[in-house]
């Protein structure tokens, strides 16, 4: 049995986190290779090292002194060091860091640092052999992850390193510059991984006994899902179920290798299994609920539009010139409508309105902002009737507003957009009829 472990930064924040994240990893020997983050948040309110080394490089570029903010950094670290009675010093580390700072190394170098320090640590805490992401995780020369030539250097290098601690987050260009994968990626790094060394089972740990059927801060105490297939939570994730990057599921999906979501803090839970099929029957109709606010629908209007032929391709384009990709096209007969988000449609509302005007000349042309969508994911919805029928009546009897409905073709999916002030008020009432309830 090999197992790849991945310890987010709630799991790394402090001695006492380490403490247990080294007696989860001893206890097994299965559990080989070690993906750490950067520290965390402590406690509410507090800061995670990543915001603090983003925010002295800012400092650093700018010509300001840093000397006090790379110090409590530094004092993050020591903490832990101290907490733990390690015999390590990471001055040259920082020394190093100031310099590179100085001499404006990137902002993606100063981020990455969290997790290459923490990598460092957790070597010496649990006695394996570090290896240097910047090694062996390669972006191509257009910034993109480079899958082929990562894996046959993370083979070539494990290939007689039994057990190694990976840092997350952070791989480099051809040339050594520092790149990152985008916030939360240490996720990616542990499932890039885990298919390199063909692991039998992917760990993550964090701070919430797996995945939970929906956010646990919209939600009191939401029950956990048992297991999740790589379909479903791709959903959930891209809707902002934050618990997995949602890079993080390709790599292992390929290989076939599941995924099992655990708490650092509750280590005898079940968790959640990530797989790619499963038989195991969800114990209600829904897998999951998941949501974003920010967006807007660009409706639109015309008379037989549908035996025009190339008006959908007429108005995509417009999005596409400038440079906004879609989220959701729901239509009718004569109507159409184009939901983007809101932050990136802003910026070029005018040029596309415009585009669209004169690219189709539609009958009516209406803007509507500040939407949000949910999303209803289930294996299970396919084949229970009524499943879209006991949505809406919830978001009725809440006096939700529904904006916008569209379901995937696959059937395991209903997405609805509703106000960004009913949102919160929209996943509670699909919560409670389909898990509190059960009606
Ligand atoms: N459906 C969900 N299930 C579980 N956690 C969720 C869900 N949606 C959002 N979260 C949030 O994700 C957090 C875990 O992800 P993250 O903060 O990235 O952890 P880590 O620091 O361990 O990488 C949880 O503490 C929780 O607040
Ligand atoms: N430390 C990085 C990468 C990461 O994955 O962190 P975490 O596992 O704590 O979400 C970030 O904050 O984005």
């Amino acid at each position: 049995m090999k197992k790849v472990v991945k310890f987010g930064g709630s799991s790394l924040a402090s001695a006492e986190q380490f403490r247990k994240v080294g007696k989860i990893i001893l206890a097994e020997d299965s559990r080989r290779y070690v993906v750490p983050s950067a520290p965390g948040k402590r406690y509410t309110g507090d800061t995670k090292v990543t915001d603090m080394l983003y925010q002295c490089y800012y400092a650093a570029a700018n010509g300001e002194d840093f000397d006090g903010q790379i110090k409590q950094i530094k004092a993050r670290y020591n903490e832990i060091i101290g907490g733990l009675n390690l015999k390590l010093s990471l001055d040259k580390e920082f020394e190093t860091i100031a310099e590179n700072f100085k001499n404006k190394a990137g902002s993606d170098y100063a981020a990455s640092r969290g997790e290459y320090l923490n990598g460092i640590l957790m070597a010496a805490f649990i006695g394996y052999p570090f290896v240097d992401s910047a090694e062996v995780i390669r972006f191509n020369k257009d910034g993109e992850f480079d899958a082929e030539t990562t894996d046959r250097l993370l083979k070539e290098k494990l290939k007689d390193m039994p057990k190694a601690v990976i840092p997350g987050f952070y791989g480099a260009y051809e040339d050594g510059k520092i790149k990152t994968f985008s916030r939360g990626g240490s996720d990616v790094t542990g499932s890039i991984v885990a298919r390199a060394v063909e692991a039998d089972l992917y760990e993550n740990w964090t701070d919430v006994s797996g995945f939970l059927v929906t956010d646990p801060r919209l939600i009191e105490d939401p029950v956990t899902i048992d297991v999740i297939t790589y379909k479903e939570l791709r959903e959930l994730s891209y809707m902002g179920a934050t618990v997995l990057h949602e890079d993080a599921i390709f790599p292992v999906r390929k290989a076939g290798i599941p995924i099992n979501i655990k708490n650092t803090n509750r280590p005898g839970d079940k968790g959640t299994m990530i797989v790619a099929s499963t038989c195991h029957k969800p114990d209600y109709t829904i897998t999951g609920i998941a949501g974003k606010k920010g967006f807007v629908a660009i409706n639109i209007e015309k008379d037989m539009m549908n035996s025009e032929i190339g008006f959908g391709r007429k108005v995509l384009e417009e999005f596409e010139k400038q440079g906004i990709s879609f989220e959701h096209i729901p239509s009718g007969i004569d109507t159409m409508s184009i939901v983007v988000h809101q932050d990136e449609f802003e910026e070029k509302e005018q040029q596309v309105l415009a585009g669209i005007q004169r690219a189709v000349n539609p009958d009516y042309l209406e803007v509507e902002g500040d939407m949000a969508l949910v999303a209803v994911v289930g294996r299970a919805m396919k084949s229970n009737r009524g499943t879209a029928g006991r949505i809406f009546s919830a978001l009725a009897h809440a006096n939700v507003n529904v904006k916008m409905i569209d379901q995937g073709s696959s059937e395991w999916n209903i997405i609805i957009g509703v106000r960004n002030e009913d949102f919160e008020k929209a996943i509670k009432a699909i919560y409670d009829i389909f898990v509190t309830t059960q009606l």
